[in-house]
């Protein structure tokens, strides 16, 4: 079991860029960064850390299949050590939330049991699974916001609802690409049910809706610059959405690129936010 495996199996591209997305949160809600909200990025790093490799181990039949040469099924790290791994992040990053505030402690308590009940079973179920994921990137800004009280939680709201819309759109496109392995998993989710052209319409409303959010005066932040900016990110985030429209096919939806260019956009849209932030 090496440190290279150990660190790949965190994802730690994502997990970073969760734990910078709750500090981003927190600038949004109060408009500067203090020494003690870095905790917030320790936190949601080291529960993201623990959601992705419990994901892993619970993947493990579907990712022999879509995704080898993941540190599991390729044998460089063993199930038992990474269910003690998981622990161990998921007991660390808790013991840390319980550091920040009770309603950051009650994010992370939340959070944590859906990213270990998506790994057992919701991540099988049509939507469910979709709709957890989506819960769960859009409330790295709730957690963000949450550690200035209730009121930043409110705040963020508008942004995690944009989140929330363009990840079910991305979330529902990646199930198109794997539907092959799910299926042989024996999950069940979207694109089985409706096909895939059919979960194509689904991601593109909910883009659709994503970038009507994007532009609704909501946030008393949004300046000329964020209103240029984001329109060019929305239009990256339509693009990407209506990529996956035409396609009947798991290899269409693949060879579109739809899932790759949503995420370049939603990346994107945190730059815009980060910088609209601090102007
Ligand atoms: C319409 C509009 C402006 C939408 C943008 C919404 C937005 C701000 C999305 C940001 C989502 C994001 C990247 C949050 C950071 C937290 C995080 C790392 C989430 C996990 O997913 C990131 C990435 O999709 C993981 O890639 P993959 O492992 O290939 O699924
Ligand atoms: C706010 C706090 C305390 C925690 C943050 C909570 C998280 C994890 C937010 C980020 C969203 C995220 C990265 C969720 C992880 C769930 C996950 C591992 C999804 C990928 O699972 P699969 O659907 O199996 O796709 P793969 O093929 O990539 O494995
Ligand atoms: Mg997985």
């Amino acid at each position: 079991m090496s440190v290279s495996a150990l660190v790949r199996i965190t994802r730690p591209h994502n997990a970073v860029v969760a734990g910078l997305t709750a500090l981003l949160g927190y600038l949004i809600a109060t408009g500067t960064l203090t020494s003690p909200s870095l905790l917030l990025a320790v936190v949601v790093v080291l529960v993201t850390a623990a959601g992705n490799v419990i994901n892993d181990v619970y993947d493990i039949e579907i990712d022999r299949i879509n995704r080898p040469e993941r540190p599991i099924p390729s044998g460089e790290i063993s199930l038992r050590g990474a269910k003690v791994y998981t622990v161990a992040l998921f007991a660390g990053g808790i013991a840390l939330a319980a550091l920040t505030t009770p309603l950051c402690l009650l994010i992370a308590l939340i959070n944590s049991v859906i990213l270990v009940a998506y790994a057992v079973w919701l991540k099988r179920t049509p939507v469910f699974g979709n709709i957890a994921v989506a819960y769960l990137t859009a409330s790295i800004f709730l957690f963000g916001g949450a550690f200035a009280g209730i009121e930043g939680l409110i705040r963020n709201i508008s942004l995690a609802t944009i989140t929330f819309l363009a990840t079910v759109a991305r979330e529902v496109l990646k199930d198109a690409e794997d539907v092959d392995g799910d299926a042989a998993g024996g999950a069940r989710t979207l694109p089985m049910i409706i096909g895939i052209q059919g979960t194509g319409v689904v991601a593109f409303a909910c883009a659709c809706g994503a970038v009507a959010a994007s532009i609704l005066p909501i946030g008393d932040w949004w300046g000329l610059f964020y209103l240029i900016a984001i329109g060019f990110v929305d239009a990256v985030i339509l693009f990407g959405a209506s990529r996956g429209l035409r396609c009947t096919t798991p290899d269409c939806v693949r060879e579109s690129g739809a899932t790759s260019i949503l995420r370049a956009g939603m990346f994107a849209a945190l730059a815009v936010f980060a910088i609209a932030a601090v102007m």
